[in-house]
């Protein structure tokens, strides 16, 4: 193997060298771009004039300048494109690939081997040195099966070849340190040492090591839906970055990062994997919670956040209606209202200017419901905005002609007449027109407010017809088999009513409200949208699935989830499964599941899967590591004495701390604590909150799909976690640690601990 390093690095450094060599080609292109730009620049100062005196005079003008900014704009992208594929070289000089595969295609006399790393590269036409992992034939690297025959997807079919080789190179600053040879998916030595190294408060992206069902995940190209379920760090959020960059380059030119949204969890959580896509060489997608898809919406309306909806009282009642508001059901029955509209029922305002009555809402009313049955919401809505203007415009003519105005107008001054002319040219036919004019738009301005009330809809009473619909739910869906009864019902009206007085919304009404606001103004999905990504998809209501699946009407589907860990769904989450597939054709959905754990030790993955009760699915990648620690004492001074030893050792141990509570005012409490003993720690108190290096402490709603070196989960006694709806909290807070797990409790430890095997982890009471 010796001999084998020694003729690779010698390979590795030819390319490097000719790496270097088109780094500097491509500097200095970038550099004669510069030059280029510049001198366009000073080529037009010094000789372009401008020329407004004639007619053609002004169009020689406009054209020189259209064609000195497309020079300008040409050497932009020349620029752009130079700097992007210069980035690129850049970070191949530092590791230009970390796979070879030797192999024989069918049909072919010779065989042939290739190296795979970030990005092709090639030193002449068709002579490519490197092959971009995301290529077709680099599929056989990251597919199982080991050597021999194997097939591989081309964007024309399958293809058979005979793999001789697979070989795995760990390199840092272009030196190989260590050569793997396997005859494995992706060897797992190579794995082990990948998930040995600490972890980072950004995530990296898993191009080299890259599992087999993983690759299904990251290539597939068929599915309207993709679901993936898989165990808590089996690597769904790491697969479907890979895939957004696998997406980005099999369909470059026809798909752009902008076209591609990822829905997170929390804001947090999009600064911690907002490197990966750039790490890979490519532009990061949109990146957005559901809170701030429909927040952005609402900017008056305070919506529910994540912390209120946390800590909000989970009686039976809101259980129940629950239930009924998250529901596929609810989705159709709000539908069912909107037809109803058609005909009767579309809640009015007056509009306004100052107090004084503009329009009635009875005379809207009246345009609205005047078009034939043949009109839906839409349709009837612009007709209504239509005529609106229409009459609008009629009482500013009439107005713009008296007497009172004419004189009003003669009474300005120029500056004031400039204004009203605006950019229209001066050449009225007679001065008869020319006055109408000046009166129309004198009027207009007094009138601007109506006319803005008109085009943004604010003549519809959203507020009254949200809870019209509310009231009219029980003609439209069986209340008992929601086990609700109408008085129930009536009561939540009043709730939603004086919610909404205060300009509130909880984030269930939220979506209710908008699809509600959206088929009665029509509004179009954003078609422009090609890929959405959904992550942590069991905390999302089948409601708000079906909401955001008729807001991007042209797009694919990516979701993924762990049932296990719905911390805001709890018992729904397993119907979501089913409802979901309904929505979707079943034809074109698939559904793939990830059971290995990547991110914790053995020892803990081996200790959280049995807080589930149906854990027996998730396997353990084998990385050693020590047991859980399980502290308790009556009194809390003590553990905050044993909380500070904790930290001092996982700081020795070069390891970073995450100390998970369940609410903000105990991470609060314990964070005061720590100080007094001289320990600074960072609270993280709100998802805008950017996550800072050393010890941090989070609530654990705040946690999602982040992961720590060491986690210390706090409080995790009997009466913060107390029965069965908390166990996903439960797994979510202890599957977030990699390499070590330290949980303390006051009193008794929650009861869900009670079902784990003792001999899987080490406990101590003080
Ligand atoms: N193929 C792989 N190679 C190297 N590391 C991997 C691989 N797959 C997953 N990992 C690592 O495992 C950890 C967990 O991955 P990730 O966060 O994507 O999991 P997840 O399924 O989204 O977890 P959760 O549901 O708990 O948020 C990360 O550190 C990731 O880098």
């Amino acid at each position: 193997m010796v001999n084998v390093k020694k003729q690779e690095q010698q390979h590795m450094d030819d390319v490097v060298a000719k790496i270097r060599s088109a780094e500097d080609r491509d500097r200095q292109d970038i550099a004669e771009v510069q030059e280029d730009r510049r001198a366009i620049q000073a080529d037009f100062s010094n000789n372009v004039r401008i020329k407004v005196g004639t007619y053609s005079g002004m169009m020689e003008t406009a054209l020189t300048v259209r064609q000195q900014q497309k020079l300008l704009e040409e050497r932009e992208n020349n620029w752009k494109q130079a700097s992007q594929h210069l980035e690129i070289l850049e970070k191949l000089e530092k590791k230009p690939y970390f796979a070879r595969i030797d192999f024989q295609e069918e049909g072919e006399p010779k065989s042939e081997k290739i190296y795979i790393g970030l990005a092709t590269f090639a030193d002449k036409p068709d002579n490519f040195l490197i092959y971009d992992w995301r290529a077709p034939i680099s599929s056989i690297y990251y597919d199982g099966g080991g050597l021999g025959n194997v097939t591989y997807m081309t964007p024309d079919g399958k293809r058979n070849v005979n793999l001789t080789l697979k070989r795995q190179f760990m390199v840092e600053d272009a030196k190989i340190s260590v050569v793997f040879d396997t005859d494995e998916t992706v060897g797992d030595q190579m794995l082990l040492e990948v998930l040995d190294e600490n972890a980072d408060t950004k995530m990296k992206s898993i191009v080299t090591t890259i599992q087999q069902e993983q690759n299904k995940i990251i290539r597939d190209t068929d599915a309207e839906l993709l679901f993936v379920q898989g165990a808590a760090g089996s690597g769904k959020t790491s697969a479907v970055l890979q895939r957004i960059a696998f997406l980005l380059y099999r369909y470059r030119g026809k798909l752009t990062s902008s076209q591609v949204v990822l829905f997170s969890p929390n804001q947090l959580f999009n600064d911690y994997i907002d490197q990966v896509l750039p790490e890979l060489g490519e532009q990061n997608m949109l990146q957005m919670t559901y809170y701030q898809h429909v927040q952005r919406r609402l900017p008056k309306i305070h919506v529910e956040t994540l912390q209120e909806r946390f800590e909000e009282e989970q009686n039976e009642l809101n259980k129940k209606l629950k239930v009924l508001k998250d529901s596929l059901k609810f989705f159709d029955v709000t539908t069912a209202y909107t037809r109803y509209l058609e005909t009767n029922g579309v809640r009015f305002r007056d509009i306004k200017i100052g107090s004084e009555i503009f329009f009635k809402k009875e005379h809207i009313r009246k345009i609205y419901y005047s078009f034939n049955e043949n009109y839906h919401l839409r349709n009837r809505l612009s007709a209504t905005k239509e005529r609106l203007i229409k009459e609008l415009n009629s009482r500013i003519n009439k107005l713009a002609r008296t007497d009172e105005v004419q004189k009003e107008i003669q009474d300005l001054s120029q500056e004031q007449l400039n204004k009203l002319y605006g950019d229209r040219p001066r050449n009225f036919a007679n001065a008869e027109k020319e006055m109408n004019f000046l009166g129309h738009q004198y009027v207009m301005r007094e009138f601007q407010g109506v006319h803005r009330a008109i085009i943004k809809n604010r003549f519809i009473n959203i507020n009254a017809q949200y809870i019209n619909f509310l009231r009219s739910v029980p003609d439209l869906v069986d209340l008992n088999k929601f086990a609700l009864s109408i008085d129930e019902w009536q009561l939540h009206i009043s709730k939603v009513r004086d919610n909404l007085k205060q300009k509130k919304l909880s984030l269930t009404d939220v979506t209710s409200y908008l699809y509600l606001y959206d088929c009665i103004t029509g509004k179009r999905g954003e078609n422009d949208i090609k890929q959405v990504f959904i992550d942590e998809i069991q905390d999302y209501t089948a409601y708000q699935l079906a909401f955001l699946k008729q807001g991007f009407p042209r797009a694919k589907f990516t979701m993924l989830g762990d049932l296990n860990q719905a911390i805001f769904t709890h018992e729904n989450s397993h119907s979501l499964l089913s409802e979901l597939g309904t929505m979707f054709d079943a034809k074109k959905t698939k559904v793939v599941q990830l059971t290995k754990s990547y991110r914790s030790t053995q020892q803990i993955t081996d200790f959280t899967k049995e807080i589930l009760l149906d854990g027996e699915s998730v396997t353990a990648f084998e990385r050693k590591g020590e047991k859980p620690q399980l502290t308790s004492a009556v009194d809390e001074a003590i553990l905050v004495e044993d909380v500070a030893k904790c930290l001092q050792k996982n700081t020795a141990d070069k390891l970073t701390t995450a100390i998970i509570g369940k609410s903000l005012a105990e991470c609060a409490q314990l964070t005061e604590a720590l100080k007094q003993k001289g320990i600074q720690t960072t609270l993280i108190k709100t998802e805008n909150q950017r996550l800072a290096n050393g010890t941090i402490i989070v609530p654990a709603y705040l946690a999602k799909g982040l992961e720590f070196d060491a986690v210390i989960m706090w409080q995790a006694n009997a009466a913060n976690y107390n029965d069965d709806s908390e166990r996903q909290l439960v797994y979510t807070i202890c599957s977030r640690a990699m390499h070590r797990l330290d949980i303390f409790a006051t009193g008794d430890f929650t009861p869900l601990f009670e079902r784990i095997n003792p001999e899987l982890y080490n406990i101590k009471k003080y």
